[in-house]
């Protein structure tokens, strides 16, 4: 895997902004072919959402062959409730953006049948082909989507009861009423995001700082889901300096030092992909 530091929130979500931008631009997506994105919700990414609205405000990039999935939902709240995921996106990101509603897909956390609604998410995912890119955030406790602390690692899209943790930092979105914050979510698998051919995941701020040294600098452990990224083959983290708060000196220092190169790593990627190497470019990382 690959860390990138930067000064701060604004800074990782221009790096990660632009970072997608090219990829869906390289790819150069059309109907028949559209470009898979997973995406993710919650504060981190929302300098990410501005930085790409703003490309496609100025032209340079366009979600019309975009599909998406989200990573997860709430039990229970209505697509229209306030802090639904479903509103979420739609606010910060989609309804500022050029992607067909249509292409848009947000598990139902009020579905009747809750784990058919899992499944049939999971099946729609493979009839686009998997996922091309998932960016993901985290959690405190070192969460990817909802995959709380003794998830299996190899588990796919389903319902998931939230850790006290979990509902504790999510009731800031919920007037700091505890007992408002639904107990259950639909989530993708880690699994499914390690399924996908690369992830991007976003960690700001020193509340992570111990969630990001579990991840990276200790071994694959399903009390930091965010771990299991070490498994695969093209991952990338984007920080702020405050997240690194935990790391050793020398992991910070070895990862900044690898940065220098990466720009020509990722010329060597393209050229690969150019040729439909694709193990090739996994098993550079
Ligand atoms: N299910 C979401 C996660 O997918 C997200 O990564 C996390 C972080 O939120 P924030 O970025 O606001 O810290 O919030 C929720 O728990």
């Amino acid at each position: 895997m690959r860390l990138i530091i930067r000064d701060d929130p604004t800074a990782v979500g221009e790096y990660i902004g632009n970072y997608i931008a090219k990829r869906i631009n390289d790819f150069k997506p059309t109907p028949e072919k559209p470009f898979v994105l997973g995406l993710p919700t919650g504060s981190s990414p929302i300098p990410t959402y501005k930085h790409l609205i703003k490309l496609v405000k100025e032209g340079s990039l366009s979600f019309k062959h975009v599909v998406t999935f989200n990573m997860d939902e709430y039990v229970g709240l209505p697509k229209d409730h306030s802090e639904s995921y479903h509103t979420f996106m739609f606010r910060e990101f989609f309804s500022h953006i050029d992607i067909p509603p249509l292409q848009v897909n947000i598990l139902d956390g009020t579905a009747k049948d809750l784990i058919g609604e899992c499944n049939a998410y999971e099946a729609r995912i493979k009839e686009f082909g998997g996922i091309e890119l998932f960016l993901g955030g985290i959690g405190e406790d070192g969460h990817i989507a909802f995959n709380e602390p003794g998830s299996s690692l190899s588990s796919r899209t389903r319902i998931k009861t939230l850790a006290y943790d979990t509902i504790l930092a999510n009731a800031r979105f919920f007037n700091n009423d505890i007992a408002a914050v639904p107990r259950m979510a639909l989530t993708v698998g880690v699994a499914t995001v390690l399924d996908s051919r690369e992830v991007v995941v976003v960690v700001t701020g020193q509340r992570k700082a111990l969630a990001l040294s579990k991840a990276i600098e200790e071994g694959v452990n399903h009390l930091w889901t965010l771990s299991a990224l070490q498994m695969h083959p093209w991952a990338l983290i984007v920080v702020d300096e405050d997240a690194t708060a935990e790391l050793h000196v020398k992991t910070v220092k070895y990862f900044k030092s690898i940065e220098r190169v990466q720009e020509e790593v990722e010329a060597m990627h393209a050229a690969l992909r150019e040729q439909g190497v694709e193990e090739q470019v996994g098993s550079m990382e």
